[in-house]
């Protein structure tokens, strides 16, 4: 096992709270993960998104007892520290903490743990395995309406139990942001109320599902079922992937989904715990579709084991592929080697090795987890045209995930001018929703377009839409790595995702760099970029472009390193520009609020990405040589 960073292991609550003060008093900002252990890929996929966020990342490992009636199963919770602390090792940019405090319910001398009688809890009182033993503990944080339905109501002192474990977490580690899954939907909007109602100063983010190979969502409980149960409990994502399709072409009446969904968990042997089709901020029920929802199941399979899924619906079933919430977006071509993925929502970054032929594809993003090599098998393109369809994907990885994708036929290429580029999480400042941006739909113009002539044309489009969000996501390789790490900087190491890379995690770390003005940061980044691969293109060690670009002037060949750069420099200078319109943001950034940031983020995003790319792809058309010798000014 090749050791990323040894966490460190603090179990006194103390000793917790003193070193994340020592940290922030450094100017650290910390991200914390809650879990209950028995960790995988789930909760490793929280720590890497904690890294895009801040600069350390604490892990807290503790099977709180408050969140469980004495007729649960805490006592068979599973539990492997010492496994945990193996995975946390090889987690690439590693965990700084492991906070695994004994019993985050004592308080020094005043309550006494002692055994109670079961009897003494039937008879309607609501009590948690920590009143049962008696510690004194008596204060509890509730969020009355959210917590009411779905798990609340099969599990009453459930989230009574989360909310006030958090609140303690909250005020022992003292983060900047937090972690949490969306499997568990219903408690993340809880943490999330909580937060807000609380006046707590953390930002509360909502991760991904990750799911196994055969797409049952990953969780610590699996490990109960045995093999026949989890062929059966696959039966809830299963029929949940079904109704999610059909809102996606147009069924709006809820309870026809959630028919569906029931009849097909019973149908596999399992005891509907509940099936709702909720709306995702307020979690109450709808009976049709108007707006964003998320569909919630839970069920029994097997003895008394439990599993849960959801799945996010938006809310306008009317359009049909529009409503992805794409990106993205693998533009593979036969002669590219490998090639940079951005996922959307966590715009997360992958490379695609060994695809078998011209293809563009569109993924769906609840399934792919960040950071992963795809090996894409087999022939996915058949009789030269594309059909839309989902096929499967084996991603090169130890824990496989299953990958949906979804491939468009040539005559769907009319409808891609009406998808829309959704950008969630651009910067950490985004909203929850999505900000979205229309700008690829009419740069792309597949009206009339060959087969053969639409691919390039949709991924050179795909492309510069990669490069926006990467520019966006603040992967712009960092001035004080450029020398040093000259030979690692390619179209895939750039875009990697890599902390060390990453304009804006480097530039977190940076001290010189906090004093200045977020624009004259990353101008100056550009600049030694630019100025970089021209050094590299006059010492002979650079990019050669091919001889036949002209007769391939949208091959993807023409968007290497030192195109991209000036297509990023352009950008800057073009989103420079236009956020002096909306107001002086240099001047804002200090003072605005992070909602206000998302909203000039997403105005300026959407006004300069169609020019900035048309100008920019008149530019490189024009390019005759292979040595660009000034940089293009895109105003
Ligand atoms: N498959 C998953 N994808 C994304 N996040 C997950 C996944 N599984 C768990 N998480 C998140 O990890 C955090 C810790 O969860 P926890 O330790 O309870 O694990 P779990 O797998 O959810 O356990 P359980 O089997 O009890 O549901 C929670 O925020 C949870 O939503
Ligand atoms: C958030 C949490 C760690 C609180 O104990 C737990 O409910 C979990 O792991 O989902
Ligand atoms: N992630 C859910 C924790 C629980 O079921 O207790």
């Amino acid at each position: 096992m090749e050791v990323e960073k040894e966490p460190l292991i603090i179990t006194d609550k103390n000793e917790m709270r003193q070193w994340s003060r020592t940290m922030r008093a450094q100017g650290k900002t910390i991200g914390l993960v809650p879990t209950m252990g028995y960790l995988h890929e789930g909760h490793i996929s929280l720590i890497r998104e904690s890294h895009t966020h801040t600069h350390l990342t604490v892990v807290s490992i503790y099977v709180n007892p408050g969140q469980f009636s004495p007729s649960e199963d805490l006592s068979t919770y599973p539990s492997d520290f010492k496994g945990d602390i193996d995975k946390l090792k090889s987690v690439p940019g590693g965990v700084d903490v492991v906070f695994h405090p004994y019993n985050l319910y004592d308080y020094g001398g005043g309550g006494v743990e002692r055994e109670v009688r079961r009897e003494k809890e039937v008879g309607g009182a609501v009590v948690s395995c920590v009143e049962e033993r008696g510690v004194g503990h008596e204060t509890w944080v509730r969020v009355e309406k959210l917590e009411k339905g779905m798990c609340g109501k099969s599990r009453p002192v459930f989230f009574r139990g989360v909310a006030t474990v958090v609140a303690k977490l909250f005020n022992v580690v003292e983060p900047d942001v937090a972690l949490f899954g969306k499997k568990d939907y219903q408690q993340w909007r809880i943490i999330r109320r909580m937060v807000r109602d609380l006046d707590f100063s953390i930002e509360v983010i909502g991760s991904e599902i990750v799911r196994d190979v055969d797409g049952l969502a990953m969780s610590s409980r699996n490990v109960h079922l045995s093999p026949e149960e989890r062929e059966k409990a696959l039966s809830i994502n299963q029929s949940l992937s079904k109704a999610k399709l059909a809102a996606e072409k147009g069924q709006v009446n809820c309870r026809e989904l959630k028919d569906s969904v029931i009849q097909a968990v019973r149908e596999a042997g399992g005891r509907i715990d509940y099936a709702e089709i909720v709306d995702q901020e307020s979690l109450e029920a709808v009976e049709v579709i108007k707006g964003p929802v998320v569909f919630c199941v839970a069920a029994w399979f097997g003895k008394g084991k439990r599993r849960e899924g959801d799945a996010v619906l938006d809310g306008d079933g009317k359009n049909q592929v529009r409503t992805y919430p794409i990106l993205i977006v693998a533009v593979l071509s036969p002669h590219l080697k490998t090639l940079t993925l951005i996922f959307s929502p966590t715009v997360s970054f992958a490379h695609v090795q060994g695809f078998p032929s011209s293809s563009t594809y569109i993924a769906a993003p609840d399934v792919i987890p960040s950071h992963t090599k795809l090996h894409l098998r087999g022939n996915l393109v058949s009789n030269g045209c594309f059909l839309p369809h989902l096929v499967n994907v084996r991603i090169q990885r130890s824990s496989c995930q299953s990958l949906r994708v979804v491939r468009f036929s040539s005559g769907d290429a009319c409808k891609f001018n009406s998808l829309c580029m959704v950008f969630p999480k651009v910067n950490p400042c985004a909203k929850d929703g999505s900000m979205r941006c229309y700008c690829l739909g009419t740069l792309i113009n597949t009206n009339g377009a060959t087969f053969s002539e639409w691919v390039p044309v949709v991924d050179q489009g795909l492309l510069m839409a990669s490069i926006f969000l990467t520019y966006m996501a603040g992967v712009i390789p960092a001035r004080k790595l450029l020398s040093s790490s000259r030979n690692r900087i390619s179209l895939g190491d750039t875009l990697s995702g890599d902390a060390l890379l990453s304009g804006r995690a480097a530039e977190n770390d940076n001290e010189e760099a906090k004093l200045k003005l977020p624009w004259e940061i990353v101008e100056e980044k550009l600049m030694d970029a630019l100025n970089d691969v021209e050094q590299r293109h006059k010492m002979g060690t650079g990019f050669k472009f091919e001889q036949d670009l002209s007769k391939r002037p949208l091959s993807l060949y023409a968007v290497d390193e030192g195109p991209r750069f000036r297509l990023l420099w352009a950008s800057f200078q073009w989103l420079k520009k236009e956020a002096g319109t909306v107001d002086n943001v240099s001047a804002m950034s200090a003072s605005v609020s992070r909602n206000d940031w998302s909203t000039v983020l997403s105005e300026v995003l959407q006004k300069s990405c169609q020019p900035v790319c048309v100008a920019w792809l008149e530019q490189e058309l024009c390019l005759k040589s292979s040595i660009p010798d000034k940089v293009p000014s895109c105003s």
